[in-house]
């Protein structure tokens, strides 16, 4: 690889993206080789980062880079180019999963200590913890988010909107939150007046010291939080929602974002299934323990517990759970034909798209008995919780939106060098006994932020850096010239983390002509409100929010608008001057992965790399003074245009065109639309003939594509996939790879 040319890195990640990328690198790197750009990969998928971790446990060939400290210290240079697709954020049993996949496969990595005892499995413990939850995302985003939905996009979502339940103004679906003890009303908030070394710690009532997190360094500038989240008071209030639910007969769900808030979601969840299952756990409370269940991991984690047991004595605590449903209220199913609450994993009501999704079912999820119901959406945390409630209130008055018609609402997001929450993963405790928690000054002593706190809360730490909100509000500013939407600010005055961004941002806004622009700062409720008055007239609002309501809102509007958030397009301007371009908005997919290995068809859309890739070769043309890189941006997008158009798109039905199949077209639409066009007569001739070739052969290769469906297809793994399996079954096409081939040759 000559270190001249001009490089994209394409990552490599996990489930349906990893599949898709299969089909799609080879038709990257033939197109990319005639304007002279090389396409490098960079493996972070999970199985890769625990592989990583254990190079002393493996032979010579099997041992693999660090590719994500790698790839993230190519992010702080100039010229980082970087595909980034959605990669899994494990959980416990995922990464369990994977590590039993491995060890199958001959790696000989250590077995994944539960319940860490000795300093060996400790030390273990720690590795796997870094590829725990949202252990890439926050390496890599070393800038804030842009993501919208590109025109044609929209447009095409108008002309073909996707299905959306109605609402019924007598709907009793709601939200129901925390009102006192949670991280929003416990949370303190501070600018630093310089840099400063500070520790976390708790002074116990017993008179003890515990040095939760001996040293953290503060940048000058920054803002940083102590909040924490009161136990008892976690505890009481599921208890009155579980009977309030079942009290007034609706359903029960719990959504948490267990990946992103890798520490103190699982406990939160936890909480929830211990107290709606109370009876069972108290008078099993020894065999539990014994057992080491922990259902932080969910009721999964009991279940395969259970396993272990002689049948009677199984079938016994079966019973006492099933008993506890009698005074409970009914929950809501991920899948009710397989029995699979919503207490099963906290990894599979991820609240960023589990909310959409009800809000686009009318309010309704699935109960046991496979039917649509209303139901108690349960977030017990208060901070962001409200902004869904506030979107149910919109639509039991004034119905389902209307995708034919109703705004887009694009997001610039705080995120960059580990804001907000995606840094507080090594600041955040469980309380083990009463005290003060203090944040402490490690030079002079000073108590930064103390803290009342009690045994079994969560207390946690977040920063942000000074230079990233300063971005942040550059990024919104140019948004908002750019589009000419008005941009919000989603701040709340009266949360102390918020009241100190807001100081910022008006500070911020200053350095820039804002002349004629629209700008404007309200708390989430009332942001939420304005910003749908205008979605249901057409008009689009740009929301500019904090890391976790980016999250929120970059897949609860397109999943209105788009029907899925993977049609988004995603772009993290990296502050050193690189650009890192991510596909679409939304997850992996698994249950992709599940009808290609049953089926063989792969209903991922790929629209989202589509998209990524047209902005970073605009941006390498650009860097570059590569004029063909920026020809071959914008003959993408009129390829991708095209693909819309023609509805090339996936279907999700078995023995349609699926991922393979609409890559298939975008390869022909973008080849006819290279040589097609005039600026560059070398490479229209270059693609003339794989143009004809892929346009005579049309139907054979969709055939070919076609034919294979309908049968189980073997990969050779879900973490690690064999390659040339992988090859095999998502390039089935001679025909087609053969057209390729050609371009190359
Ligand atoms: N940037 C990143 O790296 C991100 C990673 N994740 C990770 O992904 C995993 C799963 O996340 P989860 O939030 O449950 O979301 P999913 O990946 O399960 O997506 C939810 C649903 O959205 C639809 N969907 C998403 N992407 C596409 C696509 N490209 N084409 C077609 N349909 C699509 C699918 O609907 P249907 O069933 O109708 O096809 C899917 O079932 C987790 O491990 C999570 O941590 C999540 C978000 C971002
Ligand atoms: O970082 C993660 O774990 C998920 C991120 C995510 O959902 C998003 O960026 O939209
Ligand atoms: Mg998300």
């Amino acid at each position: 690889m000559s270190t001249e040319q001009p490089t994209i890195i394409y990552t490599l990640t996990d489930e349906a993206p990893r599949l898709a990328t299969a089909s799609f690198l080879p038709i990257v790197r033939a197109f990319a080789a005639p304007a002279g750009i090389n396409v490098a990969e960079s493996d972070i998928s999970v199985a890769a980062r625990v592989l990583g971790q254990f190079p002393e446990a493996l032979t010579e060939a099997q041992r693999v880079p660090d590719t994500l400290a790698e790839l993230g210290k190519k992010t702080l240079q100039a010229d980082a180019n970087i595909i980034k697709l959605p990669n899994i954020s494990a959980s416990v049993a995922q990464l369990m999963a994977a590590i039993k996949e491995l060890q199958g496969k001959g790696y000989a990595i250590p077995d994944f200590p539960e319940d860490p005892k000795t300093d060996e499995e400790k030390a273990i413990r720690a590795k796997y913890n870094k590829c725990i939850g949202s252990a890439v995302n926050p390496v890599l985003r070393e800038g804030n988010s842009d993501r919208r939905a590109p025109r044609a996009v929209k447009e095409y979502a108008r002309k073909n909107p996707h299905s959306m339940a109605e609402w019924s103004q007598a709907s009793r679906s709601h939200v129901s939150h925390m009102h006192k003890g949670d991280f929003y009303h416990g949370e303190k908030s501070m600018t630093l007046d310089k840099a400063r070394d500070v520790k976390m710690e708790l002074i116990t009532k017993s008179g003890k010291t515990i040095v939760l997190k001996p040293k953290v360094s503060l940048q000058d500038r920054e803002v940083i939080d102590s909040m924490f989240m009161s136990k008892k008071a976690l505890v009481a209030f599921y208890e009155k929602e579980i009977e309030d639910a079942r009290k007034t007969g609706v359903m029960f769900s719990l959504h948490v974002k267990a990946t992103m808030m890798k520490v103190s979601h699982p406990i939160v969840f936890g909480h929830c299934v211990k107290i709606f299952y109370k009876e069972a756990f108290e008078k099993h409370a020894k065999l539990f323990e014994e057992l080491g269940v922990n259902v932080n991991n969910g009721m999964v984690n009991l279940f395969d517990k259970l396993e272990t047991l002689p049948s009677a004595q199984r079938d016994e605590v079966m019973r006492d759970l099933h008993a506890c449903h009698e005074n409970r209220p009914e929950l809501a199913m991920v899948d009710s034909a397989k029995g699979i609450t919503n207490f099963h994993s906290p990894n599979d009501v991820i609240v960023d798209a589990s909310m959409p999704a009800m809000i686009r079912n009318g309010g309704k999820m699935w109960g046991a008995d496979g039917r649509l119901k209303d139901v108690k959406a349960v977030m017990p945390e208060s901070t962001f919780a409200r902004i869904y409630q506030e979107m149910i209130n919109f639509c039991k008055w004034h119905g389902a939106f209307d995708p034919k018609t109703m705004g887009t609402v694009p997001n610039v997001g705080l995120m960059a060098q580990q804001a907000e929450e995606y840094g507080s993963h090594d600041k955040t405790f469980e309380i083990t006994e009463d005290g003060v928690a203090n944040i402490t000054d490690l030079a002079t002593g000073e108590v930064l932020m103390s803290q009342n706190v009690e045994t079994g809360d969560i207390w946690r730490m977040c920063q942000v850096k000074d230079a990233p909100i300063r971005d942040w509000v550059k990024l919104a500013v140019t948004r908002a010239r750019q589009s000419g939407m008005p941009v919000v600010f989603w701040l709340d005055p009266y949360r102390p983390h918020e009241a100190q961004l807001i100081t910022k941002v008006k500070m911020y806004l200053h350095e820039h002509d804002t002349t004629g622009l629209d700008i404007q700062i309200m708390s989430q409720v009332r942001a939420m409100r304005f910003t749908l008055e205008r979605v249901i007239r057409g008009l689009d609002t740009i929301s500019a929010t904090g890391n976790i309501l980016r999250d929120y809102l970059t897949d609860l509007f397109p999943i209105m608008e788009l029907g899925t958030s993977a049609k988004m397009l995603s772009i993290v301007p990296l502050m050193a001057g690189g650009g890192m371009y991510e596909t679409g908005a939304g997850g992996s997919a698994p249950k992709h992965v599940q009808q290609l290995t049953e089926e063989n068809h792969l209903r991922w859309d790929s629209l989202g790399e589509f998209l990524a890739l047209a902005v970073s070769l605009e941006d390498l043309g650009i860097k570059n003074k590569n004029a063909r890189a920026k020809l071959l941006s914008k003959t993408l997008d009129a390829a991708t245009g095209k693909l819309l158009d023609n509805n090339k798109n996936p279907s999700p039905k078995t023995g349609q065109l699926d991922n393979r199949g609409s890559q298939f077209y975008l390869a022909m639409y973008w080849a006819q639309e290279l040589a097609s066009q005039t600026e560059d007569a070398d490479l229209a001739a270059r693609f003339a003939p794989l143009a004809k070739q892929l346009a005579d052969n049309e139907d054979k290769i969709v055939e070919e594509l076609r034919v294979i469906q309908g049968k189980p297809a073997d990969i050779g793994g879900y973490y690690q996939p064999d390659l040339a399996k992988l090859d095999a079954v998502m390039r089935p096409s001679s025909t087609f790879n053969a057209a390729l081939a050609s371009l190359t040759a």
